[in-house]
């Protein structure tokens, strides 16, 4: 009997212990699910990987709030724009190999004294599509450093009520592993002019943002810049400007450039040898590189669809015919009339009251620029102040 009662109180012993068990696991796996940060710390813990990986040294220890930043982390070996991928520009990318590239891959030369050291801000700004943004990719490449593309829609997303944590966390980071440029595109949406109307989080932000900076333009031994881009500079606080001591117009090609820019797109593709890239850029005044794009890309249809063209008629063609200048010119003259129905569309259109009149370029831009900043101040007022990550 007394057996029977032991049994008994064993076999009950084993299922309450079963069943705990099972109920922390399912706990366990509820939480997780969860968990707000989950796709982020995952994504984040490979990207660590892989820095690690390249930087030769275990993986470094960080918080959450780095996790989240560490997910728009670009290891430079990943990068594959480099100078010579980029047409034109030929002084901009002089001085800027001067006052970035060198002193980050060479800092043992701009070590002594004051007069020398790594530049802590450099602004490029001109019109959309010029290539500013593969000018910060390549200078992140040639100097080898990591390159942190600060996205704002990432530091006000559900976690706004911590975007300062998030602030810190991109210039901790960015000391973790530097050498490091951290990439604000269109920053003047984000250390824009302040205006009473701005939201209290957002200027806590930038005034987080500009005091951290701050702490590494004294650093000498931070190998950390900001690399800041804007189509906009006379929308950006004086108090930016100052920061961004090097400012670099990164305006609209010339023809010689085109040409150049031209040359840069086509370079490994399959190219009738006596295309005349001066005269092609002749015919593209007010283009800018990635108009240039464009047209390319649609050019290069046309062999395909003589291909097809030639199979309809029952021929077996291996290969596509290389792209003819002629295809060029046939884009070109259709959407040259685009183009102008565009513009004409833009000058009765987008007149807003406040804008400096620069190009029409400028002035799309300048309209997706304002709804963009309308939106983000209509999510500010949606927002609680302070919500858990
Ligand atoms: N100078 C250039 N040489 C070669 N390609 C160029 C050049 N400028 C622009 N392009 C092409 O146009 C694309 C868009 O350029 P990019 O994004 O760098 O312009 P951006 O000035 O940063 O524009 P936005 O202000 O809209 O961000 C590039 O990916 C590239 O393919």
């Amino acid at each position: 009997m007394g057996g029977s009662s032991e049994t008994k109180f064993l076999q009950e012993l084993v299922l309450y212990a079963a069943s705990a068990a099972l109920s922390c696991l399912v706990l366990f796996a509820g939480l997780r699910h969860l968990d707000p940060n989950r796709e982020a710390s995952k994504k984040a813990l490979e990207q660590k990987k892989e820095i690690a990986k390249r930087l030769g040294r275990p993986l470094i220890q960080t918080n959450p709030y780095e996790d989240v930043i560490a997910c728009d982390v670009i290891n430079p070996d990943r990068i594959d724009v480099e100078f010579d991928s980029i047409g034109g520009l030929e002084t901009i990318k002089e001085a800027l190999y001067e006052l970035v590239i060198l002193p980050l891959r060479r800092p043992e030369l701009f070590s002594h004294g004051k007069l020398l050291g790594p530049q802590k801000g450099v602004l490029l700004y001109g019109p959309p599509g010029t290539g500013k943004t593969m000018l910060a990719k390549a200078i992140a490449k040639e100097s080898g450093a990591v390159f942190i593309n600060v996205r704002i829609s990432n530091l006000m997303s559900k976690w706004f009520g911590d975007a300062q944590k998030l602030v810190a966390a991109v210039f901790s980071l960015a000391y973790k592993l530097q050498p490091a440029i951290i990439f604000i595109d269109e920053v003047d949406s984000f250390l824009g002019q302040r205006r009473t109307t701005d939201h209290e989080a957002l200027t806590n932000m930038k005034t987080e943002f500009m005091a951290l900076w701050d702490g590494f333009t004294t650093d000498q031994n931070a190998q950390v810049m900001v690399l800041a881009a804007t189509n906009r500079p006379s929308e950006l606080d004086e108090a930016i400007l100052r920061r961004l001591p090097q400012a670099f117009e990164i305006g609209m090609p010339d023809r010689r450039e085109r040409a150049e820019i031209l040359k840069v797109i086509l370079k490994g593709e399959r190219v009738d040898e006596s295309i005349d890239y001066d005269y092609i850029a002749s015919l593209c005044e007010g283009y800018t590189g990635s108009d240039l794009l464009e047209l390319c890309k649609k050019a290069a249809y046309f062999p395909i669809r003589d291909l097809l063209d030639e199979e309809k008629k029952g021929k077996k063609c291996r290969l596509s015919r290389p792209l003819f200048q002629s295809d060029l010119e046939k884009v070109l003259a259709t959407s040259t009339k685009t183009r102008i129905a565009a513009n004409e569309y833009t000058r009765s259109n987008s007149q807003l009251p406040g804008y400096p009149r620069q190009s029409d370029d400028y002035q799309v831009q300048a309209t997706i620029n304002e709804l963009s900043k309308l939106v983000v101040s209509q999510i500010l007022n949606l927002q609680p102040d302070t919500q858990d990550p």
